[in-house]
């Protein structure tokens, strides 16, 4: 199996801030790897060390058996933000024209969207239960289905590996359920490995097959299979705690 993320000895921070402290971990290929922990812990901060939109202060990362530093191959490499669900309501584009903005490489020069294109938007669509929503403007969709179009806007370029940051803020529970649905089909049938960030311990021990747990500057990656939510329970505050607990209560996983 490949390993589709490495990263080796990294240390970051903000300015004097010290966010992660000698950082080793590899995610392989098929992985769908939950990064858990409390608020400021650094987990988008890895991600986006691990996209290259930060640089290290020391340590290496390599995407796809590519050094960051040198990392081009972005069609392969899907991100979703969690600006995405901030998404300006009136941005006048349809859901159509969202999907074909991460096409323009394949357009050719004249930015047009032949007939092939037009299937693969097509079919990215069908994928995701989308397809009805094709012209519809992205500013009408509720919140799970945007984060929808933006994993069909990903999967259009066919990529390896898809990170979310923490995707279903403020997404009712039943658009939850398709979604987590529709990634664990992405990493079952396709292949696609998954690095997922969420406050949500449903994720870590239905879907994910690793957990990343950030707590003090460092990680502890487990097997989701017999991951003990106590473990990550000690890292997080009171108050947390109980939300975590609350949300967690009654699950078949729970520890
Ligand atoms: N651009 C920045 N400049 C300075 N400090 C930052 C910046 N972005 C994040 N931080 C700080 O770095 C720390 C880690 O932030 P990060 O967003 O990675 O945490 P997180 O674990 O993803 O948190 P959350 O669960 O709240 O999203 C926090 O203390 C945060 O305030």
């Amino acid at each position: 199996m490949n390993k589709v993320v490495e990263v080796n000895n990294l240390f970051f921070s903000y300015e004097e801030e010290l966010i992660l402290q000698d950082i080793d971990l590899e995610i392989m290929e098929g992985d769908f790897i939950a990064f858990i922990g409390p608020n400021g812990s650094g987990k988008s901060t890895l991600i986006k060390l691990m996209l290259g939109l930060l640089k290290a202060n020391k340590g290496e990362i390599k995407l796809l058996g590519r050094s960051i530093k040198k990392f081009n191959d972005w069609t392969k490499v899907g991100y979703i933000a969690q600006e995405v669900r901030g998404f300006n309501e009136s941005f006048p584009a349809t859901v159509k024209e969202i999907i074909a903005s991460n096409m323009y490489n394949e357009m050719g020069f004249f930015k047009i969207l032949n007939s092939d294109l037009e299937k693969k938007i097509d079919q990215t669509l069908e994928l995701v239960g989308m397809l009805d929503y094709k012209n519809q403007q992205i500013g009408n969709l509720s919140g799970g289905q945007k984060q929808k179009i933006f994993i069909a806007r990903t999967l259009v370029t066919n990529p390896d590996i898809i990170f979310l940051d923490e995707p279903l803020v403020g997404v009712d529970t039943e658009s939850q359920q398709e979604f987590y649905k529709l990634l664990a089909e992405l990493n079952n049938e396709l292949d696609i490995t998954i690095v997922m960030i969420s406050h949500d311990v449903h994720v870590i021990s239905d879907q994910a097959n690793k957990v990343a747990c950030f707590a003090n500057d460092s990680i502890f990656v487990h097997q989701a299979d017999g991951f003990c939510c106590d473990n990550y329970f000690d890292t997080l505050s009171d108050n947390q705690m109980w939300v975590e607990r609350h949300q967690h209560q009654g699950g078949e996983n729970a520890c």
